[in-house]
């Protein structure tokens, strides 16, 4: 698969018609969207639909956290979006990601295709310190991604979120053949906002990422095809 198909755009708009613009001003270079809360809650589902009309990839990004059986529904209900990706908090345990994995095995009997479910490990929002004192998880970043990680695969999950930083730890616990997916990427001299872990697109690949997640660098830019042109180009020339 090309940088291209790899490189996943965080489409965080208020309204489905900012958002159809930028789809608009993105075809022909981006390949895969994702639809967050912002824009699932302000949208609707039919977001999803639209986006699989122009010819994306879409991974809704609504990270369920919740008991199992709140959580397994929620899945059986996002299986008929036609969605290629759609996640889970890994905080909610085990438990709740087997039911998350059987509501979508469920909701996507019919049809047959079944998106890839993947686990958030740590928001790449998040420090050291946050974790420690705020949330309340002992231990460093790394071992606590592991074992989300851990956790997600034996729930029978494809994938993980996380910083690239911490992709090799993760194929090295989980396995090569266990998906990462990061955000926090951030093209040399853009803002870094409030993202905390983060790196170039071309060092995420370097560290043998799967997929990369970018929005503001790319959909706040004047010409947002140009953009994402020029961090493919990083990438494949860098
Ligand atoms: O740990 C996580 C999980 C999800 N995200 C999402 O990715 C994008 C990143 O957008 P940028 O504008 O490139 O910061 C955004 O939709 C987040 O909700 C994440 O950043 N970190």
């Amino acid at each position: 698969m090309s940088v291209r198909e790899r490189t996943i755009i965080a489409m965080d708009f208020a309204s489905a018609e900012s958002a159809l613009e930028c789809a608009r001003k993105l075809k022909g270079t981006a390949r895969y969207l994702k639809v967050g809360m912002q824009l699932y809650y302000a949208a609707g589902p039919q977001i999803v639909a639209a986006f699989k009309e122009q010819g994306f990839k879409v991974f809704v990004d609504l990270k369920v956290h919740d008991i199992p059986n709140t959580a397994k529904g929620a899945m059986e209900s996002l299986a008929s979006l036609g969605a290629d990706m759609v996640n889970v908090h890994a905080a909610g345990g085990k438990e709740m990601m087997i039911a998350a994995k059987e509501g979508l095995q469920k909701g996507t009997m019919a049809s047959g295709r079944e998106p890839l479910l993947i686990a958030v490990t740590q928001l790449t929002s998040t420090t050291l310190d946050v974790m420690n004192r705020e949330i309340g998880i002992h231990g460093s970043i790394e071992d606590c991604v592991r074992n989300y990680a851990l956790l997600a695969r034996e729930a029978g999950l494809d994938g993980v979120v996380a910083s690239p930083l911490e992709v090799g730890l993760i194929k090295e616990a989980a396995g090569a053949d266990f998906f990462t997916v990061t955000p926090g990427i951030r093209p040399a001299g853009s803002a870094v906002g409030d993202q905390k872990r983060v790196t170039t697109p071309k060092m995420a690949f370097d560290l043998g990422t799967d997929y990369i997640v970018v929005g503001r660098p790319v959909t706040g830019a004047a010409n947002p095809a140009a953009a994402l042109e020029e961090l493919i180009g990083s990438v494949e020339n860098g």
